[in-house]
């Protein structure tokens, strides 16, 4: 079971600093939340974990520097991410856009890595479509499923790929309150199979309800950390994301 932790992590673009020196853990073989208002930073803090922007600062897999790795090269020691804009292949069914999530093999020449990829009955593509409830469903095609369940394809197209890491980026996006309910459970059972994830979501009830352990971030800075217990508790927080002013956060703002 692997770590993500990111140490003094920042990102700028042009005069934003959209990530301000943030530190944060995602323990190994926890679920854990990383929450905060529209802007606040979390998808680019996904972006630069996984290198699709340039950032300063440290990202660590597994306690190894690699925040100086090319993209392709986290995803092969095994960090995994989703994105919001979901970019399922309608063209495609839901197996052949789950098998399209299979990792090439090593340095192979590309005809060999063609031939040996998974099909989309394939055993890996199968175990995928099972862990988000979707098995049944590989031979059809993305617009024939709501907008949740075109999700899950998203979330099983990267489980294909048997992330050490996982990072997903607003899957609960379209649900309603029971299939997020769902979800929560699903992404639990992911978790005790050894997958270490970090999930940013703006649906309180998966997050608070499922997760392990949960971060904050505001205006791209770390505003608190704790159990779903203590955030939900946090005055701070609750002040700044959930928009109650209290008497006590205004305090805490203030310090
Ligand atoms: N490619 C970019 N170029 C310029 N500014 C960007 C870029 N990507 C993000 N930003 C800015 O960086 C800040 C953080 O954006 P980001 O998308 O990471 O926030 P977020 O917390 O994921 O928001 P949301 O919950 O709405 O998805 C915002 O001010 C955003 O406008």
């Amino acid at each position: 079971m692997s770590s993500l932790e990111v140490r003094e992590l920042s990102v700028t673009f042009g005069g934003v600093r959209a990530v301000d020196t943030v530190t944060l853990k995602a323990e190994a073989g926890k679920l854990t939340g990383l929450i905060g208002p529209n802007g606040a930073g979390k998808t680019t803090l996904l972006d630069a974990c996984t290198g699709f922007v340039p950032s300063r600062g440290e990202v660590r897999l597994a306690g190894e520097r690699i925040d100086r790795s090319p993209a392709y090269r986290r995803a092969r020691r095994g960090l995994i991410r989703t994105f919001q804009t979901l970019d399922l292949f309608d063209d495609l069914t839901v197996g052949d856009n789950v098998a399209a999530g299979t990792p090439p093999e090593g340095r192979r020449r590309w005809w060999h890595q063609l031939r040996s990829m998974p099909s989309a009955t394939s055993a890996a593509v199968r175990e995928a479509l099972e862990a988000v409830g979707l098995d049944g469903c590989a031979a059809l095609f993305p617009g024939q499923l709501s907008q949740g369940q075109r999700s899950l394809v998203s979330l099983a197209r990267a489980l294909v790929a048997r992330p050490d890491v996982l990072l997903l980026d607003e899957p609960a996006a379209g649900l309603d309150s029971h299939e997020s309910d769902e979800l929560g459970e699903r992404l639990a059972a992911i978790r005790d199979k050894g997958t270490t994830i970090l999930l940013v979501e703006h649906d309180m009830g998966l997050v608070l309800g499922h997760c392990d352990h949960v971060h904050v971030l505001d205006g791209g800075r770390m505003l608190a950390s704790g159990t779903p217990g203590q955030i939900r508790e946090n005055p701070v927080v609750r002040a700044a994301y959930l928009g109650e002013a209290t008497e006590a956060a205004e305090e805490g703002i203030a310090r």
